[in-house]
C-alpha cells in the first residue's frame, strides 16, 4: 500500500468514502478490494449488510476500523447529511434497479432511482463534496438501428448501435411501456447532476454499467432471496442451472448484451475515485464491447459451462421460449443490443476490460455451485417430501 500513486504520479492520499448500497453486489465487491488494497476508510450505507459481512467481522481483520457499516434507508433518515460531510467522496449506489420492478413497480422505480436520490446530490453540492454517481447503459434505450428495415445494411454500421456518450440519443419507448420508468428516471438524474456541475461547480463522475456479473449478483429465488422474485438474467440462469431445469428464453433471448466481469470493471471505478482530476467532469461508459452474446447464446454457453463446474450432464432440451408478458408482465420493453464506446475511458483514465465471457462464466458458476448446489438440493427435496 506504501507509494501508491495515481496516474499522473502524485501520490495519492488515504480517504474517507461514503458508500451509500455499500451492502448491494457492486457495493461489496468496492469495498472488498478498497479493504485489502487501499489505505482508504468507507462509510458504509445500506439497508442490508449481508454480502458485505466478511469484511465487518470479526473485528481482528487487518483493515478493523477503516470500515464501517450504517444501516440507514437513505429515504429517511437524518443521519446522511453529517456522513457525507464527514466524507471526501460520496460514491452512491442505491437504486432499485432489477428490470422485473420497473414495469410491476414504477412508482417505486422512479422514487428510488431519481427522488432519493435528490439530496445526495443536493448534500454534495451544498457542502463541496465530490459524488460518483451510478446510472446505467440503459439510459440509452434501444439503438437507432432498431428503427432500420430488418434487411438495412445500415445495422451493421456501428454509427447505428454503438452506444456513444457525447453523440447518442437516449430513445425510450411509449409511456405505456413502464419498462422505461427506470432509464427515465436514471436519465434525469444524469441531467441533475450535470446542471449541479454547470451551475454550482459540483465535482462529479457518472457511470454507465454494461451489465457487470460476477459472485455475489443479486439472490437464487428460494435460498437468499424470494421465492417469486425475478433477479437479472445471471441469477435467473443460475437458478434454472441448480435446479436442473430448463433456461427460460425471454421473447426468443433475441437480444443482445455485452458482459464485463465484476472485478474488471471494479478497477475503472478505482481509477475515478483515486484520479479526481481526470474523472470529475466526465460521463463514463463501463463495459466490455468484446464479449457481446445474444441472451440465447449466453443460456447455450452457461448451460456448458455449468456442465463443466459441476460435473453434471445437460438436460436434452437446455432451454425454453418464454413470452416477456408471461415472464414480466404488462409494460415490459427491451434494449435491443448493448455496445459500449470506450474512447472517453480510455482518453481519461487509460482502462480496458480483460477477462472473455468464457472465463467470467466460468469463476462465476464456479462460485454459485459452490455457493447454493447444496442448499438448493435441500430445498428441493423438502418441496418433493411435503
Ligand atoms: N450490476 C449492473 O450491471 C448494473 C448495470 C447498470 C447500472 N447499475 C447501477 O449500479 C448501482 C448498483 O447496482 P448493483 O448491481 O450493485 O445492485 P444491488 O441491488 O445489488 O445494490 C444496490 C444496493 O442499494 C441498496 N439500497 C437501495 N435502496 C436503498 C435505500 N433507500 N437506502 C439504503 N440502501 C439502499 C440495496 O439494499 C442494495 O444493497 C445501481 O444504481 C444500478 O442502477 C448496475
Ligand atoms: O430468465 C431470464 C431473465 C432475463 N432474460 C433476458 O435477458 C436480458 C438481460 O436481462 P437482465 O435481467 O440482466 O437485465 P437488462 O440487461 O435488461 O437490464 C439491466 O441492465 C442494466 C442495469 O441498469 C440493470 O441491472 C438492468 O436494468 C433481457 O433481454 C431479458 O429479457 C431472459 O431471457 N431470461
Amino acid at each position: 500500500m506504501a507509494g501508491r500513486v495515481d496516474l499522473d504520479g502524485n501520490p495519492i492520499k488515504p480517504m474517507t468514502i461514503c458508500m451509500i448500497g455499500a451492502g448491494g453486489f457492486i457495493g461489496s465487491h468496492l469495498c472488498e478490494k478498497l479493504m485489502s488494497e487501499t489505505p482508504h476508510t468507507v462509510l458504509a450505507v445500506d439497508v442490508y449488510s449481508d454480502k458485505i459481512k466478511h469484511l465487518l467481522e470479526p473485528t481482528s481483520l487487518p483493515w478493523n476500523g477503516r470500515i464501517q457499516f450504517h444501516r440507514i434507508n437513505i429515504k429517511n433518515d437524518s443521519r446522511l447529511e453529517g456522513l457525507i460531510k464527514m466524507a471526501d467522496l460520496t460514491v452512491n449506489l442505491a437504486a432499485i434497479c432489477t428490470p422485473a420492478d420497473y414495469n410491476t413497480r414504477p412508482l417505486d422505480t422512479i422514487y428510488s432511482n431519481f427522488i432519493d436520490a435528490l439530496p445526495v446530490v443536493k448534500y454534495c453540492s451544498e457542502n463541496g463534496k465530490r459524488l460518483i454517481h451510478f446510472s446505467t447503459c440503459e439510459v440509452y434505450g434501444k439503438t437507432i438501428g432498431a428503427f432500420l428495415p430488418e434487411d438495412s445494411p445500415l445495422r451493421q454500421d456501428p454509427a447505428y448501435f454503438v452506444l456513444s456518450e457525447e453523440a447518442s440519443p437516449c430513445i425510450f419507448g411509449p409511456i405505456e411501456k413502464q419498462r422505461w420508468s427506470y432509464a427515465c428516471a436514471k436519465q434525469l438524474i444524469e441531467r441533475l447532476i450535470y446542471a449541479e456541475g454547470a451551475e454550482n461547480g459540483l465535482e462529479f463522475t457518472i457511470v454507465r454499467p454494461f451489465n457487470w456479473i460476477g459472485p455475489r449478483m443479486d439472490f437464487i429465488p428460494g435460498i437468499d432471496g424470494p421465492s417469486e422474485g425475478v433477479p437479472r438474467v445471471l441469477a435467473c440462469f443460475s437458478n434454472n442451472l441448480l435446479r436442473h431445469e430448463p433456461l427460460k428464453l425471454v421473447d426468443g433471448g433475441h437480444s443482445q448484451r455485452t458482459f464485463i466481469y465484476i472485478k474488471d470493471a471494479i478497477e475503472a471505478v478505482f481509477l475515478m475515485i483515486e484520479n479526481p482530476a481526470r474523472a470529475n467532469g466526465h460521463i463514463f461508459n463501463v463495459g466490455n464491447p468484446n464479449n457481446e452474446v445474444t441472451v440465447k447464446q449466453l443460456a447455450e454457453m452457461m448451460t456448458q459451462v455449468y456442465s463443466k463446474v459441476s460435473g453434471e450432464t445437460p438436460l436434452e432440451t437446455p432451454t425454453v421460449d418464454v413470452s416477456s408478458k408471461e415472464f414480466y408482465g404488462e409494460g415490459y420493453d427491451d434494449s435491443d443490443k448493448r455496445i459500449p464506446d470506450m474512447t472517453i475511458i480510455n482518453r481519461q483514465l487509460g482502462w480496458n476490460p480483460k477477462t472473455s465471457l468464457w472465463d467470467l462464466l466460468e469463476s462465476t458458476l464456479t462460485y454459485q455451485h459452490r455457493t447454493y448446489a447444496e442448499a438448493v438440493k435441500q430445498a428441493m427435496s423438502k418441496t418433493t417430501a411435503n
